[in-house]
């Protein structure tokens, strides 16, 4: 009987997660050369951390099914059904859990959804349980016990659907095997006066009601399960916003004034660890009032988001140009002393000036640039920076001037 389903890390593909979390440092795949029992617990469970979790599941079906045959072997002793039912009955199971094994153990349930083979188990469970209560004779009450385990443990990993689809199954596959029995083994007596049909009638009322309580136990926590998994990920999803707003700006897409400040303050630290140069950009376009006055403060934001993406096209990608306020940008360019950086923004200047009047409206900067002095603080550097850019503008806008 099957009685043991994945739980929420068996390795099922998790429909609520956009990316996998990193799987957990593995204790069977440490360096160490395992040791004989060990080797063969590997053998037997396999090195991928699922697959074992998969068939580490699976396992705790086995003693279900021996507990299952152990009560029939005694049914078999005393002569309550033939040798061969019970040895057809074992075949049955064998079967079952060698290819419910072979599937896990391989990899190839992978491909399902349920990578476990849980609702898998729990039919061919099912079916054993008929079968059973079907040969057992009069001890067949025993053999619907484990039918109620494989629900309790389905509610750990199935789907509400899967799980009601199931409880029908077992229902509907119980009163056929009841039915069945009566007309083969009972000649159809369907008499209460019958011992026999009494029993079957009180299981029968007895598993509709419990049976169905169990799944609807079973689906509520499986619908728990769900809602919990979508409430995870809505916050994953939820924090991930957060970081892209504390670090971009909403406008332009590009780094914000808090991060470009952080990111200052690394470069600063690893200048002066390993003495690599680093020079930074103020830029500010020129009569941004009039564009805005001109095209409306919509037609200002296109220009910003505009600048932006022609920047950006044009740096190299470990520059980082962010925007520092306004129609004002600072751009950082790590590893680059004055001269390249002067260079890199001039080339960003005809780049601008050269974009098509399908871009929108002509806009144009100005620039200082100015490499990083060791011993400055940011400040002194964004000042001299900001000093140099001025300069710009008093020498007529749309040029670079490095100080
Ligand atoms: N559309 C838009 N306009 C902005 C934004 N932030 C600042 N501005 C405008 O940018 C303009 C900046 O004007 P000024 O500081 O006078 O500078 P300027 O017109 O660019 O002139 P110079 O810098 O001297 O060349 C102001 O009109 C601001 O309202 C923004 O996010 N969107």
């Amino acid at each position: 009987m099957s009685t043991y389903s994945a739980v929420m890390s068996d390795g099922t593909p998790d429909p609520g997660r956009d990316h996998p979390a990193p799987e957990p440092p593995d204790a069977m795949e440490a360096p160490s050369p395992p040791g004989g029992v060990a080797r063969l617990l590997q053998l037997f469970l396999g090195g991928d951390r699922r697959i074992r979790i998969r068939v580490g599941q699976w396992l705790v079906t086995v003693p279900v099914y021996l507990g299952g045959a152990a009560v029939l072997a005694m049914g078999a002793t005393y002569e309550a059904f033939s040798a061969g039912l019970f040895g057809a009955w074992c075949g049955y199971v064998a079967v079952v859990l060698a290819g419910v094994y072979a599937a896990l153990r391989s990899g190839w349930s992978a491909r399902f959804e349920d990578a476990s083979l849980t609702a898998a188990q729990i039919v061919f469970g099912i079916v054993a349980v008929d079968w059973a209560y079907a040969i057992v004779g009069p001890a067949r009450s025993v053999a619907l016990y484990p039918l109620l385990m494989a629900f309790i443990y389905g509610a750990f990993s199935l789907h509400w659907r899967t799980i009601a689809a199931l409880t029908g199954f077992a229902l509907a596959s119980l009163l056929a095997t009841i039915i069945g029995l009566n007309i083969v083994g009972n000649g159809a007596v369907w008499s209460f006066e019958d011992p026999g049909f009494r029993l079957d009638l009180i299981n029968a009322a007895m598993v509709a009601i419990l049976l169905p309580m169990l799944s609807l136990g079973s689906m509520r926590l499986s619908s728990l399960r769900l809602k919990l998994r979508a409430e995870r990920s809505a916050l994953a999803g939820a924090l991930l916003e957060v970081q892209r707003l504390a670090t971009h700006d909403e406008l332009t897409g590009l780094a914000n004034r808090r991060d470009m400040q952080h990111r200052l303050d690394v470069e600063l630290a690893r200048c002066e660890r390993f003495g690599h140069p680093f020079s930074i950009a103020v830029i500010d376009l020129d009569h941004f009032k009039r564009i805005n006055d001109a095209h409306g403060h919509a037609g200002g934001d296109e220009v910003l988001r505009t600048f932006a993406g022609a920047a950006s096209r044009t740096l190299r990608a470990t520059d980082v140009l962010g925007r520092w306020g306004g129609e004002e940008f600072l751009l950082l360019m790590p590893g680059t002393g004055a001269a390249a950086a002067r260079c890199s923004v001039e080339r960003v200047l005809s780049k601008v000036l050269a974009l098509p009047e399908s871009e929108g409206p002509a806009v144009s900067f100005s620039a200082g640039v100015v490499e990083y002095r060791p011993g400055e603080t940011i400040d002194q550097v964004v000042a001299r920076a900001d000093e140099a850019m001025y300069q710009a503008k008093r020498a007529g806008r749309g040029q670079v001037i490095q100080s």
